[in-house]
Order: structure tokens, then C-alpha cells, then sequence
């Protein structure tokens, strides 16, 4: 069989372990395949840096774009918007498959790339884009898409799950576990993406538009990282039997008029300890899908590192190889649907408010009442005192909308009685 010719775009954390696999696995690789998979080439941004891979040195290049116009299927693992983006367009328009991870690229611009690769008749695959190793992008698109998903919710940023995690069991500082993460090949070039929340919400666009056949895109996704998380907010999860994730849910909702429409949001949340998510540590990913037929499924595994997003990443080479192989392409994207998104405002979750208050009698009935004024239901009290002795109230909601508790917390830091909201945390994974 003619070699089906592979260029690797990008030799970092990804990059170094796909070239690695692409070598040693050559031939159970062919075999699986159909033909062999001969690498080409692999752009870096400088020559000359041993990389320990082994692999013919005339290889590497430092032209990216000449590369991409040899090549039957190209591998893009270099990360951001440009030169991403552009090479990706012109290895489709020359007749080759991608296999990308980048998410943030994806949930930029990809419809425009996916519209590319259909014109031209080739894939575009992204499974490491989100969950890393985990097999997530496939199902939905693939084995679900005679249901009816309602709801996708997980968590899917292993270095920010990695940091919270630490600080909820080691009590590591909050630069330490980033920079450990770093250290660990998790993070993001930039670990800003990740801590600020904007990894998660490109991958919350990207579950969101394949379970729900629709177009969302990273400004449709309400967005807040973990930075603001404090060692106190921890500590209060804890005292409420709770821990604290970042989450992403991707729901069904509606819009203004009534209409269908898809929320999709990621933000720090408590949950209770004996919720399954609560129980994935470190850099691990897991993702609740829930559909009308299926019910509830879940997906758990590594969701970050070079080598399980390499698996990834194989998975996809192998699978638009065997397309070339016989010809023609895999299932693409639907988005018939063209959902609404529905505002944050009119979001509904359960809350957890934190205020540092004046110990006196009359404060509670006070408060009480800031919530009652917006028809914000109280689900529990409690009256405690942190370590210097001052008087902490914690009230926990039942369900209210976004706008309803910002209306709250505003007016809650007006009073003469409260000296700070020292913290907000929204509740999820209870039945209140
Ligand atoms: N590290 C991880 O755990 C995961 C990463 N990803 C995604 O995989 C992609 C790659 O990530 P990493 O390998 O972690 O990043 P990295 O920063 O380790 O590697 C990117 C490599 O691309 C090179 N590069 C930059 N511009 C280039 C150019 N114009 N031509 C050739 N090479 C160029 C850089 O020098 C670097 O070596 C990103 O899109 C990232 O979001 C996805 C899932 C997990
Ligand atoms: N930086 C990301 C890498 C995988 O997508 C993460 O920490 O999850
Ligand atoms: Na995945």
C-alpha cells in the first residue's frame, strides 16, 4: 500500500509523544491502518534542539507552510489562533485530513475550518481538544447522535482540578500548584488560559455545539476561573461537606420568548463530597452526559499531559488515515439546530454566600430580608466565627436565578451591619 504521509505541526508536550508513538508503533500502526504512516516532516519553531526522539534529524523544519502541502494528514499541535489557523486552511485546501487539539482555535473559529474541511472532503478531528486521553468528541458526534442530549456537565481542566484539588487536601498555596502543573506538562503556554477559565470554556463551546447541533463559540459561554477561590472558600466548602471544582455545564434552557436554547458556563462550584465528580483528583477529567434515551453516562480518565492527549491525538490519525486509505470522509458537524444561548442572568442554580457580619441581634432578620426582597429562598443558616473570633453567617439558597442573587449580594454589601460578602460560591450537584 502508498504510505499515507504524516506532518507534525508543533514538537512541544503533544508534539514530542505523538512523533514518539508515530516511530515505535510503526508498524501495529500500519497494520491498523492499512498502510503505513510515514512522517514527513515536523515544524518547530528552531532547529537544532535535540528533542531524544531518534527520528531522522532531516526531518525537522522550520517551514510550516511548505510542510503542510506534502502531507496526506496533518497533525497541528502547536497551539493558539495564528499560525494555527492559516495552516490548518491551506493543508485542507491541499487535499489533507487535520487532526487537531487545540481547543482554543476551535472554539474561536471552527466552524469556518469545519466548512473548509467539508469543501474540500477531507476530516477534521479535535478528540484531544477536549478530556484529553478520554474518548468524549466521538461519542457525542458519533454513537449519541440518535438521541437526545439534555445535559453535559464534567469537569475538563486537569490543571485548575489539579490546584484545587491540592489546596483542598494538601493546603498548597495556590502558585505552587500552578507552577507544579506546569511542571507536570497540564498547563497551557500561558497558565492564564487555564486559572482564568478560558481552557475550559473553549472546551464548554466545543461539547456544547456537538451535543446539542448547534454553534457556540467561546463569547457565548459565561466564564469565571479559579483565581478568585480562596484558601477560605476551601475551608468553608469543607465545613459544608463540600469541595470545590471548576465545572462546565452545557444545558438545554430557553430563551426570552420561551424558546429553545443552550446554556453554557464555567465557574468554580461547591459540591457535595459524595457527588462522583467531587471524587477526581489531580489533573483527571470527568464529564457527565445526560441523554433522553441513554440516561446518565460518564466519562472519566487523564484530561491533560503529553502522553494521554497523544492517544488522543493517534486515535484521530489513525482514524482519518483509514478514511484516506478507502477513500472519501468521516462523520463531520451538524448544527441545524441554531440555538438561542440563553443569558447567565437567567440562569438557575443554588448558592452559597459567605458574610462577614456585626454580631448583634437583628442582623439575621436583616439579611433575611435582603433575600426575601428578591425572592431568594433561604435553604439553611449558619452562625459560626472564623479563627480571629468575628461573627461569619452562612446562608446556603435553594434555587434562584444569576440575576436574582447579584440583586442580593449587592444590596447585602450596602448594609451597615455586613462589613464584607467574603465569599459566593454557587452550589451544585444537590436535588434542593
Ligand atoms: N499539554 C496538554 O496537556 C494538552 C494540550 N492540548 C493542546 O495541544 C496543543 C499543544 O500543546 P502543548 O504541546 O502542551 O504545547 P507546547 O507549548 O508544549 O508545544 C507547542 C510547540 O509548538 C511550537 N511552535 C510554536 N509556533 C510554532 C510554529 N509556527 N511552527 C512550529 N512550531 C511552533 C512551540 O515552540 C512548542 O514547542 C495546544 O493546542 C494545547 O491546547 C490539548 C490537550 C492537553
Ligand atoms: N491545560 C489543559 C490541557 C488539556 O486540555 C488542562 O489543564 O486541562
Ligand atoms: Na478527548
Amino acid at each position: 500500500m502508498e504510505p499515507v504521509k504524516v506532518a507534525l505541526l508543533g514538537c512541544g508536550v503533544v508534539g514530542t509523544e505523538v512523533a514518539r508513538l508515530l516511530t515505535t508503533q510503526a508498524d501495529e500502526l500500519a497494520a491498523r491502518v492499512g498502510a503505513p504512516l510515514e512522517l514527513v516532516g515536523i515544524a518547530v519553531r528552531r532547529l537544532g534542539r535535540d528533542r531524544g526522539l531518534g527520528v531522522d534529524p532531516s526531518l525537522f523544519t522550520t517551514d510550516a507552510e511548505e510542510l503542510v502541502t506534502r502531507a496526506d494528514v496533518v497533525v497541528e499541535v502547536i497551539g493558539g489562533i495564528e499560525p494555527a489557523r492559516s495552516l490548518i486552511l491551506r493543508a485542507v485546501e491541499h487535499g489533507a485530513s487535520v487532526v487537531t487539539a487545540n481547543k482554543a482555535l476551535l472554539a474561536a473559529d471552527g466552524p469556518a475550518l469545519y466548512e473548509a474541511a467539508a469543501k474540500a472532503g477531507v476530516d477534521l478531528y479535535y478528540e484531544a481538544s477536549v478530556a484529553g486521553a478520554i474518548p468524549l468528541l466521538r461519542p457525542l458526534r458519533e454513537s449519541l447522535v440518535g438521541d437526545r442530549v439534555t445535559r453535559v456537565l464534567g469537569i475538563v481542566n486537569g490543571t485548575t482540578n489539579y490546584v484545587l484539588d491540592q489546596m483542598d487536601t494538601s493546603g498548597m498555596g495556590f502558585s505552587e500548584a500552578v507552577e507544579q502543573a506546569q511542571a507536570l506538562g497540564y498547563a497551557e503556554a500561558d497558565p492564564t488560559a487555564d486559572v482564568e477559565a478560558f481552557d475550559a470554556a473553549a472546551k464548554a463551546a466545543i461539547l456544547a455545539s456537538l451535543a446539542f447541533h448547534t454553534r457556540v463559540s467561546l463569547d457565548d459561554v459565561h466564564r469565571e476561573g479559579i483565581t478568585e477561590v480562596s484558601a477560605a472558600d476551601v475551608r468553608a466548602a469543607q465545613l459544608q461537606g463540600c469541595v470545590v471544582k471548576l465545572l462546565a455545564i452545557c444545558e438545554r434552557g430557553t430563551d426570552a420568548d420561551g424558546g429553545e436554547a443552550v446554556s453554557v458556563r464555567v465557574h468554580p462550584a461547591m459540591l457535595p463530597r459524595e457527588h462522583q465528580l467531587a471524587g477526581v483528583r489531580g489533573a483527571f477529567n470527568a464529564v457527565y452526559v445526560e441523554a433522553e434515551s441513554a440516561g446518565q453516562l460518564m466519562f472519566y480518565g487523564p484530561g491533560a499531559g503529553g502522553q494521554p492527549t497523544a492517544s488522543a491525538v493517534m486515535g484521530d490519525v489513525v482514524a482519518v488515515a483509514r478514511h484516506k486509505v478507502v477513500g472519501g470522509r468521516g462523520p463531520g458537524e451538524s448544527a441545524y439546530a441554531q440555538l438561542a444561548v440563553q443569558p447567565m442572568a437567567d440562569t438557575v442554580t443554588r448558592y452559597h454566600v459567605r458574610l462577614d457580619v456585626a454580631d448583634k441581634p437583628g442582623v439575621l432578620a436583616q439579611v433575611a430580608g435582603v433575600f426575601a426582597a428578591h425572592g431568594v429562598s433561604i435553604e439553611a443558616v449558619q452562625q459560626r466565627h472564623d479563627d480571629a473570633g468575628r461573627a461569619v453567617l452562612v446562608v446556603v439558597t435553594h434555587s434562584a436565578t444569576d440575576a436574582a442573587l447579584s440583586a442580593t449580594v449587592d444590596e447585602l454589601e450596602q448594609l451597615d451591619i455586613v462589613d464584607s460578602v467574603a465569599g459566593v460560591l454557587r452550589v451544585e450537584g444537590g436535588d434542593a
